[in-house]
């Protein structure tokens, strides 16, 4: 429960940690329960019910082998359930991934989650942040990676979670103060 007004979850999945950081950030910034997608790819009878109840559903994933991970695609397959009734239908929705390169395809993860939520009929909440892309930017500027769907983390390949860049978590944190601030304008009771 994020507030009095609104509900939000974050659902996700990290395989080693930095994009469940990222995911911390989010929830952060919206007030989400964060709600773990597990190594085999599942969520519990509980955890699907607070994505049913949610007035805004936040995806994340890291991106392997420049898409979502087989478990974030399994949960995704799985909430065909809720699709048959659309049970998400109207929500609103965000996504974030993480990524070792640069690019790393990052955008067709962030892609495969907006077109989840047209599946669901859903409404995708962009990002609103200018990048950070001058002679003067830094490794921890906010939106260093230029993304205007949403979040995008770069972790190295060779870094654990506690070294990921301070600017992209803090943009991942602003996103979620977004989607707050759009679920409190849209959600009407
Ligand atoms: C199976 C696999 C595939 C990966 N594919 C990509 C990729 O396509 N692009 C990329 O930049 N990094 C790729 N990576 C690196 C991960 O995205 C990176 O290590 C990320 O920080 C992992 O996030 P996590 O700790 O939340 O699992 C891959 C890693 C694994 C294990």
């Amino acid at each position: 429960m994020s507030s009095a007004e609104t509900n939000i979850a974050v659902v996700y999945h990290s395989g080693y940690g930095h994009t469940k950081r990222m995911a911390e950030a989010v929830a952060q910034g919206s007030g989400a329960e964060l709600l773990a997608i597990d190594a085999e790819g599942n969520l519990s009878d509980e955890q699907w019910a607070v994505l049913d109840a949610a007035d805004a559903i936040i995806f994340g994933s890291p991106t392997y082998m420049g898409g979502p991970s087989w478990q974030f695609k399994k949960f995704a397959d799985a909430s065909s359930r809720a699709w048959f009734e659309a049970k998400w239908q109207d929500k609103l929705f965000g996504g974030f991934t993480n990524s070792a390169s640069l690019n790393g395809d990052k955008l067709n993860t962030l892609q495969y989650f907006v077109l989840l939520t047209g599946q669901h009929g859903g409404l995708w909440v962009s990002m609103a942040l200018k990048p950070a892309n001058t002679k003067a930017a830094k490794r921890d500027d906010v939106n260093r990676m230029g993304s205007y769907l949403a979040p995008m983390a770069q972790s190295d390949a060779d870094a654990n979670p506690a070294e990921m860049s301070e600017g992209d978590l803090e943009t991942a944190r602003l996103y979620g103060v977004r989607i707050a601030q759009t679920a409190g304008r849209f959600i009407r009771r």
